[in-house]
């Protein structure tokens, strides 16, 4: 069984992205790894329709198999069987922006350096909006899951309440971006933190995000078994 004590796994350390707690995680990060070069693959390619049925037939059969194991839907779900990690290693796992385990998530590795908040992402192909360019509503993603973590730096944790993102030019991508953020002000259970996404060191995007840790009727709700 994973150790679940918070205070041996803290993701957010430093830049090195943290090892899966088990082989299990491992192997799921290998196969989320390559349904996202599938992904890119499909994308960017143009086979036969032969080819393409095929492969939908094969990749349907994997499914089956898969789907056939034992079923946890969301993180919580996962968490309750007490075998497959904490929350905290589950949302490194799961997360829709951050999971190493989860497909659709390009990846994003973010740390903490005393009180600034660092980050680093790459976004393929199936992540297009203009040509050429990363979708908006993925830019937007990207930052609110960025200044989510960024706001440890202040000692806080919330949800976020407004999220405002300044599109200063098209976010490349193939390209690795960086971003650097840093918590603002904090207000009771209000906390306010900037962040800047760059693409080959110049800013492509400025955000500021409201987090509002929740009442304490919320914070039952969630955390409900
Ligand atoms: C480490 C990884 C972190 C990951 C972070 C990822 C970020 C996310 O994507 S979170 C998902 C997106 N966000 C959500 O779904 C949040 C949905 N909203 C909610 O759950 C609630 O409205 C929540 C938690 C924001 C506030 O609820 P609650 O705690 O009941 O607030 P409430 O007591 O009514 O208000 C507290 C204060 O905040 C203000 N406030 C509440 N909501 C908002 C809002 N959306 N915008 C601005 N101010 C707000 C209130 O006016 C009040 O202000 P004041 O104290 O000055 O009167």
């Amino acid at each position: 069984m994973p150790d679940d004590s918070p205070s041996t796994f803290n993701p957010f350390a430093s830049a090195e992205i943290t090892p899966p707690v088990s082989s299990h995680w491992a192997a799921k990060r290998e196969l989320a790894q390559a349904l996202r070069e599938l992904s890119n693959t499909l994308v960017t390619s143009a086979p036969s329709e032969e080819l393409l049925k095929q492969a939908s037939a094969t990749i349907s059969e994997l499914n089956k198999a898969l789907a056939n194991s034992p079923r946890y839907y969301g993180s919580q779900e996962f968490a309750n069987t007490q075998e497959h990690g904490s929350r905290g290693e589950l949302n490194y796992e799961l997360n829709a922006i951050g999971g190493l385990s989860n497909p659709l998530s390009p990846g994003l590795n973010m740390w903490l350096e005393g009180k600034l908040a660092f980050g680093k992402v790459k976004c393929g192909y199936a992540y297009e909006g203009p040509p050429g360019f990363v979708h908006g509503g993925y830019v937007a993603a990207i930052l609110d899951q960025f200044l989510g973590m960024a706001q440890i730096a202040g000692g806080q944790s919330g949800m976020t309440g407004t999220l405002h993102v300044r599109y200063l030019r098209p976010t490349p991508l193939n390209t690795d971006l960086d971003l650097r953020g840093s918590v603002d002000r904090v207000d009771g259970r209000k906390t306010v933190v900037t962040a800047e996404l760059l693409a080959n060191g110049e800013v492509t995007a400025r955000s500021e995000g409201l987090f509002i840790r929740p009442s304490n009727t919320l914070k039952e709700m969630f955390e409900k078994d």
